[in-house]
């Protein structure tokens, strides 16, 4: 019958801290082979065992910013004086495989692909509260206390940001329970996840005839 649709990326966007890994790595888990992630390209050099185009795509910072400034990148950052970037076409290669591109953005790449057009799923992950943030913060044990408040500042603004404009999102999930939180966007992907299984798992198998 018909060919399905391509399913639509999903973007996940939410304070440092609110638990945006965490909700990933359990919804791989759940769905295995259902999510991929997009290669990001970069400037700084390949380690040993690294492969073009695998890890990253490695440029040169000269490319990088021709890149760049042609639009071909959803968002950049600069990490330790190196380039990081996820390109339009990355996320397309991701796409054109089946499976569901997961998207880790803050709220500035949120307008890119709403700007953009990018089918996508966009969920602002919200943390139960500014103290439930900072004890996750803390707990997490992987910030100074200088990145600490650096990123309890950034989160409230970005959660002012997603409670005056909400419409930027598709959802707003207070991230409370892991549990529930996976749940509910497995309920927002149930399209996108039967369009992953068409896509990728039915190979033509005729069910009407003895097998030998
Ligand atoms: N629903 C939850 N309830 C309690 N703790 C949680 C929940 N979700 C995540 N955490 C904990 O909060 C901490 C931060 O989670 P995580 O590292 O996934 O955040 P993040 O949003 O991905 O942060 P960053 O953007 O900085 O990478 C972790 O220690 C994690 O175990």
């Amino acid at each position: 019958m018909g060919t399905a649709a391509s399913p639509r990326c999903f973007v996940l966007a939410g304070p440092s801290g609110v638990g945006k890994g965490t909700v990933i790595a359990r919804l791989c888990q759940e769905l295995p082979g259902v999510f991929d992630f997009s290669v990001s390209h970069t400037t700084r050099a390949p380690r040993p065992g690294e492969c073009d185009g695998r890890e990253y795509h490695f440029l040169t910072t000269e490319q990088f910013q021709k890149d760049r400034v042609a639009g071909r990148f959803l968002e950049t950052a600069t990490v330790h004086g190196q380039w990081y970037g996820t390109s339009w076409e990355a996320i397309e290669r991701v796409r054109r495989t089946g499976r569901i591109c997961i998207l880790d953005i803050d709220v500035q790449g949120v307008r890119s692909v709403r700007a953009a057009g990018l089918p996508a799923l966009v969920v602002f992950l919200m943390p139960p509260s500014m103290t439930e943030l900072e004890r996750r913060l803390r707990g997490r044990g992987t910030e100074d206390e200088a990145r600490i408040q650096c990123r309890l500042k950034t989160a409230a603004r970005e959660v002012s940001v997603a409670r005056g404009e909400p419409t930027l999102f598709d959802a707003i999930i207070e991230n409370h329970c892991l549990e529930e939180t996976c749940l509910r966007i497995r309920t927002l992907l149930d399209t996108d996840i039967a369009q992953v299984r068409d896509l990728t798992n039915t190979r033509p198998h005729r069910t009407d005839r003895p097998s030998e």
